[in-house]
């Protein structure tokens, strides 16, 4: 029996778009659930009860939740090709600490920009462009975080790529004057086809952004 695979998602999140990269990779057929996450489905509340968030994979019937939980589960059921994780115990933790990084910070600050008040605006840009700073010196004078190809860390931050104009936008200030490495790395990441369709357009990120803060009444 084909296995069956549906994936809750939202089409602007930086979560879900790892998953769907991570999907695409292996060539793994999956159904596409669309997510309205102000009117959350009865799916969704179902099949990630504690969280309530996307994405959600569910894999013949079952539900694996959290996206870093979620790729990883994906490299291990579908081990023919396209390896996600590192294959040396070492750089697999090291993958690990970096990404969860990434998820414990970049997140919520991001956030922050487009929700926080004028007067923290500065603030909260220079935490932002810290967090980066620091992401820089990791990446070091490698091509990649994994080195000399993509990997799990590449995969982890690629998403806000997509982000950063909105980012920018909302906190008035210029990431690549800041971080010209991580925008190089980045320009290398989209020439790799599976990631730059992986990603939404950034317009599209706006817009959700933009009807986001209409709908919580920030001004
Ligand atoms: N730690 C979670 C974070 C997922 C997450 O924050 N998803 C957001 C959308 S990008 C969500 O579903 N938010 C709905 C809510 O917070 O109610 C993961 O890695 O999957």
């Amino acid at each position: 029996m084909a296995d069956e695979v549906v994936l809750l998602d939202t089409y602007v999140s930086v979560f879900g778009m790892r998953v769907r990269f991570a999907l695409a990779e292996k060539g793994i057929q999956y159904e596409y659930k669309e997510q309205d996450l102000l009117n959350k489905t009865p799916l969704l509340l179902q099949m990630n009860p504690i969280h309530k968030k996307i994405p959600v994979l569910i894999h013949n019937g079952k539900p694996i939740c959290e996206t870093l939980i979620i790729v990883q589960y994906i490299d291990e059921v579908w081990t023919d090709k396209s390896p996600l994780m590192p294959s040396d115990p070492y750089e697999r933790a090291h993958a690990r600490f970096w990404a969860d990084y990434i998820d414990k910070k970049l997140y919520d600050i991001g956030r922050k920009i487009w929700t926080t008040k004028k007067e923290d605006q500065e603030a909260v840009n220079k935490e932002f462009i810290e967090c980066l700073k620091l992401l820089e010196g990791e990446l070091g004078d490698k091509p990649y975080f994994g080195g000399g190809s993509f990997g799990f860390v590449d995969m982890t931050l690629i998403p806000y790529y997509c982000w950063f104009p909105t980012y920018e936008k909302f906190g008035n200030f210029s990431i690549e004057a800041e971080c010209p490495k991580i925008v190089a790395w980045a320009k290398r990441c989209m020439q790799k086809e599976s990631v730059s369709k992986s990603l939404v357009d950034p317009d599209k990120v706006y817009d959700f952004v933009v009807m986001l803060r209409q709908a919580w009444d920030i001004a």
